[in-house]
């Protein structure tokens, strides 16, 4: 095989904890994640001389070594010894440092296509393992699904899928670097974590109400504290008719819960102009 092409999903955090930090600076945590239709699309073909060659038009994604692509790549090279040189076109959908895990899922996509294209027959746990390496959520974006995630976000339990939920997501102008917020975090002084067995009991019982309504994430008073419209933003999504209201993993993206396509479409109107980026989504 010489080309592969996958389209490859973000994620929302249905839950967030931190838990601790830890002595390696990372911070232990653990929340729910879940993946929405919402994708990049990768593709990576063969070319002659080794060199790993990045092609993305998206403004803040880098081109060189410092891209989660890239990375994977060169990480799958060195492992497995290969001689090859790798185009790696990543057409980006997802909003950038967004709180979306957008980079994670365009690294899941590398990693998954070069054991594709050298037919390195290695499973998924194997590639999760790599994928570790590259970033705290690359495991689950190579997972997908609904998950626990404990430890850093590597450690994963599966869950009873949710699908087809209407997701409406509004994503204001700026960036958001996920280290700077949780350095801002003051784990001592967490208000209010969520009810991570709760929201648990509720997936298996595919209560989507429940679940609406037990969306939390500690992130958000520090990310609020830098931008105070987002609070603003999650308020609006549910009187404008949301189940319920959450910022995705360290932001800037809010999302919500909608019980149909018609209702997050009239919410959506909302939230148009200001130079956000406003996506229907569902989960998936
Ligand atoms: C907050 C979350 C929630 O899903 O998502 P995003 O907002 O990035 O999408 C994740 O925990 C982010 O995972 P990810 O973005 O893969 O993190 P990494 O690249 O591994 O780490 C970026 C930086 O965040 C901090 N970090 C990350 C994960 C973690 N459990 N503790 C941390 O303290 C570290 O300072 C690290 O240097
Ligand atoms: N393939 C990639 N796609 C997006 N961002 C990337 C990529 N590679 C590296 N980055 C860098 O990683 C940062 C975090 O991006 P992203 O994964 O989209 O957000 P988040 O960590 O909030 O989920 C960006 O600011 C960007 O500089």
């Amino acid at each position: 095989m010489h080309r592969f092409e996958m389209d490859v999903k973000a994620k929302i955090n249905l839950t967030l904890d931190v838990l601790y930090k830890r002595q390696d600076g990372y911070h232990e945590v653990e929340m729910i994640m879940q993946t929405i239709s919402l994708s990049d699309r990768v593709s990576i073909r063969l070319l002659p001389e080794k060199e790993i060659r990045i092609l993305c038009e998206a403004p803040g994604v880098p081109l060189n070594e410092e891209n989660t692509a890239y990375k994977a790549a060169k990480l799958m090279m060195d492992k497995f010894n290969l001689d090859a040189g790798l185009e790696i076109d990543i057409k980006k959908y997802i909003p950038v440092a967004a709180g979306l895990a957008g980079g994670s899922a365009d690294a899941a996509a590398v990693l998954m296509g070069i054991n594709e294209i050298f037919d390195l027959k290695k499973d998924l746990g194997q590639l999760m393992e790599l994928g570790k390496i590259i970033g705290a959520d690359v495991p689950f974006s190579i997972m997908g699904g609904t998950a626990v995630a404990r430890g850093i976000g590597e450690k994963l339990e599966p869950l009873p899928g949710l699908k087809d939920i209407v997701v409406l997501l509004v994503k204001p102008p700026y960036f958001v670097s996920t280290k700077e917020v949780y350095s801002r975090l003051n784990v001592g002084n967490i208000k209010k974590r969520p009810d991570t067995m709760g929201t648990i009991d509720k997936i298996k019982r595919a209560d989507v109400r429940g679940i609406a309504e037990g969306l939390c994430n500690v992130l958000e008073e520090v990310t609020f504290k830098m931008h105070p419209e987002l609070e603003r933003i999650k308020e609006a999504m549910k009187e404008r008719g949301a189940l319920g209201s959450l910022m995705s993993g360290s932001g800037p993206t809010v999302y919500g819960i909608f019980e149909s396509l018609k209702d997050a479409q009239k919410a959506a109107e909302k939230f148009n102009g200001n130079n956000n980026t406003v996506i229907i989504t569902e989960l998936s």
